[in-house]
């Protein structure tokens, strides 16, 4: 049976719109003083749908896999980094653990297709779909019907989650090269303007990643619409995380977006439904190369820019509280009126 993805509606609400603008533009500064935080204020009041917004129990999803790819030596780190990055991010002492833990987000580690089975441990679901993809550069990374459980995992895994705010975050050695080939096919783009260094290759490695990315879209001609791209060249964790996004954006959460390898699962999700756009906040832009060219493709505007090449969902959670500041800011701040303040006088 296919796939049923969840409605995402057009937030589109020109009254709440004006609203908005007008509780910010009363605020006691100068017009537009508060520079990007009004339009994420702005934008964070229509996602949830208020003037008053207010974020509660953030969820931060770090979903993990291994790339069959990685064999190949498009990675700086060895596979074995995936499932021992798992045990930090459960011992707590993963950056973005720590992160989630200064500002209390709630981590939950997803095992999509990890290459080794982990005991039960509280914060850590079991959706294993194999032990990591196929090598795409030999032919389709998962079957679609691997691609499609992937994604309805991600569905089901948001569904019941609570709080209204998701974070996404992830770990797969190999994975930029997922990411990076799921923006050549679907962006069209020549895949050496896609490649980076990811963890650290050098320029010879980069070159031979590339040569790698190239033959896996030989591999994987045919392959067009969204969901059969997802499943010939992206990964486990990408499709989890793809699923995840979708059902937040039906659901209307606040979507906080990562780096290079959480903004190809929004981009693969905003092929679907491109109204999912709506709902996601960019926290960042990875100084992985390819993230500003994905960024540009979902016409999308990241909050800052720290040279930050790490994933996990680190600087999403870097992002929360500004996210936070932002509706507080709607909230509570004193407008002219109400705090007997001047307005400007020409
Ligand atoms: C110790 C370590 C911790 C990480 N945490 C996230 N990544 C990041 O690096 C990987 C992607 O880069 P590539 O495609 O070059 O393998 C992903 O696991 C990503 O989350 C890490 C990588 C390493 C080595
Ligand atoms: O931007 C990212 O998500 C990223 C960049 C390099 C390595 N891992 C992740």
């Amino acid at each position: 049976m296919a796939l049923e993805f969840p409605k995402i509606e057009d937030l589109h609400n020109a009254a709440l719109a004006v609203n908005l603008q007008r509780k910010l533009d009363g605020k006691t500064k100068p017009l537009g003083a508060l520079g990007h935080l009004e339009s994420l204020a702005h934008q964070l009041g229509m996602i949830l749908g208020s003037e008053t917004p207010d974020l509660h129990l953030p969820q931060l999803l770090v979903c993990a896999a291994d790339h069959g790819m990685a064999a190949r030596g498009v990675s700086a780190y060895p596979s074995d980094v995936t499932w021992q990055m798992v045990g930090n991010f459960l011992a707590g002492g993963a950056a973005v653990s720590v992160l989630a833990r200064q500002h209390s987000i709630t981590q939950t580690v997803v095992d999509c297709g990890v290459r080794h089975d982990f005991p039960a441990a509280p914060g850590l679901l079991n959706r294993k779909i194999a032990q990591g993809t196929q090598d795409a550069s030999q032919g389709p990374a998962m079957s679609l019907a691997q691609c499609e459980q992937a994604v309805t995992n991600g569905m089901q895994i948001v569904q019941d989650m609570p709080g209204n705010a998701l974070l996404l975050g992830e770990m797969g050695i190999g994975n930029t090269s997922a990411a990076a080939l799921l923006l050549a096919r679907l962006a069209d783009i020549d895949v050496a303007e896609c490649a980076g260094a990811g963890t650290g290759l050098n320029e010879e490695g980069i070159a031979r990643k590339t040569a790698v990315l190239r033959e896996a879209l030989a591999a994987n001609k045919e392959a067009c619409e969204p969901l059969p791209v997802l499943a010939a060249l992206g990964g486990f964790e990408i499709a989890t995380l793809t699923g995840a996004v979708l059902t937040a954006a039906h659901q209307r959460r606040v979507i906080l977006v990562d780096g290079f390898i959480s903004s190809s699962a929004v981009m693969v999700a905003s092929k679907l439904a491109p109204f999912v756009l709506q709902r996601c906040i960019f926290a960042h832009r990875s100084s992985e190369q390819g993230h500003a060219r994905m960024l540009r493709e979902m016409s999308a505007t990241p909050l800052f820019d720290l040279g930050l090449r790490l994933g996990e969902g680190s600087g999403a959670a870097l992002a929360w509280p500004m996210l936070v500041s932002a509706c507080a800011i709607l909230r509570d701040m004193a407008s002219f009126e109400s705090a007997g303040v001047s307005g400007k006088s020409e």
